[in-house]
């Protein structure tokens, strides 16, 4: 049974739902949390004008940077050939934002690593405590102080012409980071794989963030978490939307230990690797 628990921020027993759910299914989704609707919609339209305009390319990323515009068609999923159909912008904490959108974005930025702290917190409070015996420290205490913090704003063009067969515009992968808060996507597409490999759809009515587990989350609770496989459907034929999505990456600091022998920064570095955004 794979059950992705839709729960309130407000809940008093939200941190246990939000646990059960995140173990079983390795997603959770959050109501009433405190990013309001209305301020998504105003980044999202802030966004959209950046990506139709030409102004985008000066703010590519150097080469070999994290930061800055990746233009359409950079990033494959690990093992698959085929570039993803989508354009982002990386936003770290220290990192360039375009003038124009510096103050909301930044802003965006440090409630959502608030939010993150808060559910690292009630995930370090509901773990049996095997779980959290094998951790090297707090979760709550590998996010504090860290700059790896990644704000992705992602732009899936609307798809005029039929993509190349293999092209979607998120091929299935796992997060690579500890946990991933994504606010509500402009338009479905989210689905998540569960262990027998059935595709589920993830609810993301505006209002909601889609939690999920990533690689370093499933690795330093020794698979407690599951980085479950998710994907982002192409829209229907004739289906004429763009999508906007903006999932938060959690990071640990480079130096948080996930398992014995493996730093975060030695897991981040493999990975960007294969991903095909580091040289
Ligand atoms: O756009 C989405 O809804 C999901 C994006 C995603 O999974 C990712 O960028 O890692
Ligand atoms: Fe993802």
């Amino acid at each position: 049974m794979f059950d992705i628990a839709t729960v309130s921020y407000r809940d008093p027993g939200a941190p246990a739902k939000f646990a059960r759910s995140l173990h079983e299914t390795g997603f959770a989704v959050l109501t009433d949390h405190p990013i309001a609707p209305e301020r998504i919609q105003a980044t999202y339209d802030a966004w959209g004008r950046f990506f139709a305009s030409e102004e985008k390319h000066a703010f590519t990323r150097a080469p070999g940077g994290a930061a800055g515009f990746f233009p359409f068609r950079s990033e494959n999923a690990k093992d698959s050939a085929v570039k993803d159909l989508k354009e982002f912008y990386h936003v770290y904490a220290d990192g360039p934002v375009p003038p124009a959108l510096e103050a909301g974005t930044r802003a965006l930025h440090a409630d959502l690593v608030a939010v993150g702290a808060t559910l690292l917190g009630w995930l370090q409070d509901e773990s049996p405590a095997e779980v959290t015996a094998r951790l090297s420290e707090p979760l709550t205490d590998m996010l504090a102080g860290s700059g790896q913090n990644l704000l992705r704003i992602l732009h899936y063009p609307a798809v005029k012409t039929p993509p190349e067969p293999g092209a979607v515009r998120a091929a299935a992968h796992g997060d690579i980071n500890l946990l991933t808060c994504l606010l509500a996507g402009s338009a479905p597409g989210l689905e998540a794989r569960d262990t027998a490999g059935t595709w589920h759809r993830v609810p993301c009515d505006p209002g909601m963030m889609a939690i999920n587990a990533g690689d370093m989350l499933e690795m330093a609770t020794g698979g407690h978490y599951p980085a479950t496989v998710h994907r982002v459907v192409n829209p229907a034929e004739g289906d004429r939307s763009a999508r906007f999505s903006m999932p938060m990456f959690l990071h640990p600091r480079p130096e948080v230990v996930l398992k014995p022998g493996t730093t975060a920064e030695d897991f981040l570095t493999e990975r960007l690797r294969e991903i095909g955004l580091k040289g």
